[in-house]
C-alpha cells in the first residue's frame, strides 16, 4: 500500500485521483491546494501527483526534493523552462512527467510514431483536440504528446514543424508542418485524433476519453510504479511495459 499526497486535491483531477487511489488499495496521505502547504504534504507521503497548474510546479518540486519523495507530473501547459526544471529536479528524485496518463493514449503515441515513421514526410500531419469548456491550456498536452511522437517518428524536432492557431491569410501548408488544432465545449473528457493525409487517402488514429477516472488510475499506476525507483526523468511507457 502507497501513501500517495494530491497536489491540486480539490480539483477535477485531484478529486477523481482521491477515488482511483482508494479503488486500488492505496492511501491518500493528504491534500494541497493553492495555498497549502506542499512541503509537508511531501513530508507525510511516499510519493506525490501534480495536477495543478504551471506556475505550481517549481514549489512542487522543491517540496518533493526537500522530503526526497517522487513525484508524477500531470500538470500540462508547461513551457520549456519548465521542462528544464524537470530535467533538474531529476537529478535528485524520480520524476515522472506526461501530459497523459492513460493506457490507450500511451499506446496511440506509440502507434503515431510507427506511422510517421513508415509514411514519410509527404504524408501531411495534423493533431486535433477537444476538452470541456473549463480547460485553460491549448494545445493539449497530449496533443504536443502526439505531435513530439510523430515527430520523433519522422526524425525531426517539433518545434521545428510545429504549426499552431491557423487564422488568417496563413498561405499554403508548410512542407513537413505538423499541425494543431484546439476545440472547446461541454464536459468532453477528452478526445485526440492523428490525421496523416496523404494522395487521396487519410490515415486516422483516435482516442476518446469517455471519463477521467482513466487519467486517473494511470496515475496512480504511475506513482507506485515510482516510488522506490532511482533518480531520473520517467514517462509512462515504462510503466505500462510498452516500451
Ligand atoms: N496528464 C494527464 O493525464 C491529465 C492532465 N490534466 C491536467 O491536470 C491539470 C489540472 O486539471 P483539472 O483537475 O481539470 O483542473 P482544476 O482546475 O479542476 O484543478 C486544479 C487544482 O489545482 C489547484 N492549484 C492551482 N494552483 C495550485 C498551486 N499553486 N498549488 C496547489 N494547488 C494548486 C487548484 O486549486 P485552487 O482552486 O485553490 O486554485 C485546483 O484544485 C491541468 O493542467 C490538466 O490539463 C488533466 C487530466 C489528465
Ligand atoms: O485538462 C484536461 O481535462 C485534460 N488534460 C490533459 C491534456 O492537456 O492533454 C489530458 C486529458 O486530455 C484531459
Amino acid at each position: 500500500m502507497a501513501r500517495i499526497g494530491i497536489i491540486g486535491s480539490e480539483g477535477r483531477m485531484g478529486q477523481a485521483l482521491a477515488r482511483a487511489i482508494a479503488d486500488a488499495g492505496h492511501e491518500v496521505a493528504g491534500g494541497v491546494d493553492q495555498g497549502g502547504n506542499t512541503a509537508n504534504l511531501a513530508e507525510a507521503c511516499d510519493v506525490l501527483v501534480d495536477f495543478t497548474a504551471p506556475p505550481a510546479l517549481e514549489g512542487n518540486l522543491h517540496a518533493a526534493i526537500g522530503a526526497g519523495v517522487p513525484i508524477l507530473i500531470g500538470t500540462t501547459g508547461l513551457e520549456a523552462r519548465h521542462h528544464a526544471a524537470i530535467d533538474s529536479a531529476a537529478q535528485a528524485i524520480p520524476v515522472l512527467q506526461t501530459g497523459n496518463t492513460s493506457l490507450g493514449v500511451t499506446l496511440l503515441a506509440h502507434l503515431v510514431r510507427e506511422a510517421a515513421a513508415r509514411l514519410g514526410p509527404q504524408w501531411d500531419i495534423e493533431v486535433l483536440e477537444m476538452h470541456h469548456r473549463m480547460k485553460v491550456d491549448a494545445p493539449s498536452g497530449t496533443a504536443l504528446l502526439l505531435g513530439e511522437a510523430a515527430a520523433e517518428g519522422r526524425g525531426v524536432a517539433l518545434a521545428d514543424h510545429s504549426e499552431r492557431g491557423r487564422d488568417g491569410i496563413t498561405g499554403r501548408r508548410a512542407e513537413g508542418a505538423i499541425g494543431f488544432a484546439s476545440l472547446r465545449g461541454g464536459t468532453v473528457a477528452g478526445e485526440h485524433s492523428v490525421i496523416l493525409a496523404g494522395e487521396e487517402e487519410r490515415l486516422t488514429l483516435s482516442h476518446v476519453a469517455e471519463d477521467r477516472m482513466i487519467f486517473a488510475r494511470g496515475a496512480v499506476a504511475g506513482a507506485a510504479w515510482l516510488i522506490g525507483r532511482a533518480a531520473g526523468r520517467y514517462a509512462m511507457p515504462q510503466v505500462l511495459g510498452l516500451d
